[in-house]
């Protein structure tokens, strides 16, 4: 997948993305990267990408013609169409499934906000649609296009090998549930042994085991995320044995 980061400090970007599995997928070709400074789209002598807001206030609002002509030249660099995403806390809420939604695309152009914002006729004439990663507000958009760039190429094919697998990861699978606890050496610890379970070898009852945590991890964390009505009967069954369970 290509990913055309327009930022003002497209060497957080390149640095974010050079690390671990996005790293690794990055040199395996699974995700192509491209930074594009509005800066260097510029004009004049001090190539302004900001001025004062009409109506007064504090702060500076990114200017519309220096960001146009950066999009232009980024969308010029490869014939694939791609939505262009404003990361701001004005956009609606970044989920797994919109992961997933991004990460099918051939490629998307994220477009990274600093100062007050960006100028609106900038951003009705040219965002396709706004993402927020959360309810609060960060000095820019950046952050918001790496989690971006993280978790969609996290899902591209081949980027995690099995052992990795997205799928068991929260949010992941049908109902989006939590994931389980995860435990590794040493088997007894101070802190605790790791669940027998866990170490019978007894696949199936690994795999129940694991998704009844999911299931009382989500119903006690994240009820919102529980769409009961959604659960299999054996889910709910799961779920139940696991609320009357005297606590460990
Ligand atoms: N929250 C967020 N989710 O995605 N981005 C967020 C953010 O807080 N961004 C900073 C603002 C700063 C002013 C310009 C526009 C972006």
């Amino acid at each position: 997948m290509r990913i055309d980061v327009i930022t003002l400090f497209p060497e957080f970007m390149a640095q974010s993305a050079a690390l671990g599995v996005v790293g690794r997928a990055a040199e395996r070709g699974l995700l192509d990267l491209h930074g594009w400074n509005p800066r260097d789209y510029a004009e004049g002598n001090y190539r302004r990408v900001d001025d004062r807001p009409f109506g007064g206030g504090p702060g500076m609002v990114m200017l519309i013609e220096p960001l146009r002509a950066c999009l232009a030249a980024a969308r010029a660099a490869d014939p694939a169409p791609a939505p262009v995403i404003y990361l701001s806390p004005q956009g609606r809420p970044l989920t797994q499934a919109k992961v997933r939604e991004l990460a099918a695309l051939p490629r998307m152009i994220l477009l990274c906000g600093r100062y007050e914002g960006i100028d609106e006729r900038f951003l009705e004439a040219e965002v396709t649609e706004e993402i927020s990663i959360g309810d609060y507000v960060l000095s820019g958009g950046e952050l918001g296009a790496a989690v971006i760039v993280d978790a969609v190429t996290r899902v591209q094919e081949g980027a995690l090998g099995d052992a990795e697998s997205a799928a068991q990861d929260s949010f992941e699978g049908p109902q989006g549930l939590l994931d389980c606890p995860h435990f590794s050496h040493p088997a007894q610890h101070e802190w605790g042994a790791v669940p027998d379970v866990l170490r019978s070898g007894n696949h199936a009852a690994i795999a129940r085991w694991r998704r009844q945590q999911s299931l009382l991890r989500t119903w006690l964390r994240r009820p919102d995320l529980l769409d009961e009505a959604g659960l299999s009967k054996a889910d709910r069954i799961l779920l139940e044995q696991a609320r009357q369970a005297p606590p460990e």
